[in-house]
């Protein structure tokens, strides 16, 4: 495969309603999409799931501009990829900028199963024709929204909830679901909110039985993570720690999580998420595949990925209706019964609406390599 020309479309999308988290509220979603074309003629889809401002990772729409137009994009010339994988050794060279270098990754993926004429979660290894819909409910200025909202996305299917807790609005918030929900698969998510001074006052989720607390501490702290587990029977389950397989083990061998959540831009593209979870089925470690807030494209990457064996639990993967009013594909991603259905169409297995693209387009590039 060769990739010829690269247009990237910095698009912007409004939320349906503003996602709330410990630290930011996000209210328009910008996000970098990439469409690669190849000299067979076919076309690959990718989307960098960076914010626009460095409250996640130290990523923003800004600096992946950056990457890809002037270091990462020229890396694709001139050379006949056999798989993805190679792209993503190529790219090894290149530090950090996980997220800019999967949304090409991504692309040439989608590209390579297009040329393959098999779907992406074919090309993966994928094996399940459905994948769980969970959701994430972000925080709320009141808990009986959370409440209501939490009970809309239950009447919609979904196997399981995400919340966001910080402090000031945890235990009494959990507590609160709880009694509403006593079986809903429930977890919660802090974004990095607490430190080890709070050992205590977490221990009080333990008897809530969440099926995991997500980032509890910081970003580059195995070592309090590992403390924090040992006193928690609440399984942790680590989210901005992880940046590759190499973190994953770490975290693994020094007992700072229970859980691990992957996602293709935060590790640099899906092959590493692959490596991540072939790690992770050797070990017995339950996985999931999380989400950024993404469009239509990046969730159907997503959504091939999960796919695969070892992704054992629902991952944030919802419905295009759980965020946008109109999503950038077609068909838009739909839940039934719980479920959503893994397309077995070439590549992502959605035609992407260019139409609407160039109509929620902010900036443009447009290159040939
Ligand atoms: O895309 C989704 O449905 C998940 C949204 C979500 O929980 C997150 C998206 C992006 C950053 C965070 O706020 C958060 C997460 O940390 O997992
Ligand atoms: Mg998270």
């Amino acid at each position: 495969m060769k990739a010829e020309r690269i247009r990237l479309h910095h698009i912007r999308m409004q939320l349906k309603q503003p996602f709330a988290n410990s630290l930011t509220t996000v209210t328009d979603r910008d996000l970098i999409l990439v469409e690669l074309l190849t000299a067979a003629g076919v076309t690959g889809w990718g989307e960098c799931v960076a914010f626009d401002t460095p409250w996640y990772t130290e990523e923003t729409v800004g600096t992946a501009w950056h990457m890809m137009e002037d270091v990462l994009m020229p890396l694709l010339s001139d050379t006949l990829w056999d798989h993805p994988d190679q792209v993503s050794e190529r790219f090894d060279a290149v530090r950090g900028n996980r997220m800019a270098k999967a949304a090409l990754e991504g692309a040439v993926w989608d590209a390579y199963a297009k040329e393959q004429d098999i779907s992406l979660a074919q090309a993966l290894g994928g094996e399940r024709e459905r994948i769980p819909a969970g959701v994430a409910v972000g925080t709320n200025a009141s808990v009986d929204e959370m409440l209501r909202q939490i009970e809309e996305r239950v009447a919609e299917g979904y196997r399981r909830v995400k919340v966001k807790v910080g402090p000031g609005a945890d235990v009494d918030v959990i507590a609160a679901i709880r009694e509403r929900f006593p079986a809903l698969p429930l977890m919660a998510d802090a974004n990095s909110a607490y430190t080890l001074e709070d050992i205590h006052h977490l221990k009080q989720l333990d008897p809530f039985e969440l099926m995991m607390l997500e980032q509890p501490l910081a970003a580059d702290d195995l070592v309090d993570h590992a403390r924090l587990q040992q006193a928690l029977s609440t399984p942790i389950c680590l989210d901005e720690s992880l940046l590759s397989r190499e973190d994953a083990r770490r975290a693994w061998e020094l007992g700072s999580c229970r859980v691990v959540n992957v996602k293709p831009g935060r590790v640099g593209g899906l092959s590493e998420a692959r490596r991540i979870h072939d790690f992770c089925g050797t070990r017995g470690i339950p996985l999931w595949v999380g989400g950024m807030l993404e469009s239509g494209i990046a969730r159907a990457h997503n959504i091939a990925l999960a796919s695969l064996p070892h992704f054992t639990l629902p991952g944030d993967l919802s419905a295009s209706a759980r965020y946008w009013y109109q999503d950038l594909i077609h068909p838009e991603v739909t839940v039934r019964e719980g479920f959503i259905t893994v397309p077995n169409g070439p590549g992502i297995g959605f035609e992407v609406d260019v139409e609407r693209v160039n109509h929620l387009r902010v900036r443009r590039s447009d290159r040939m390599l």
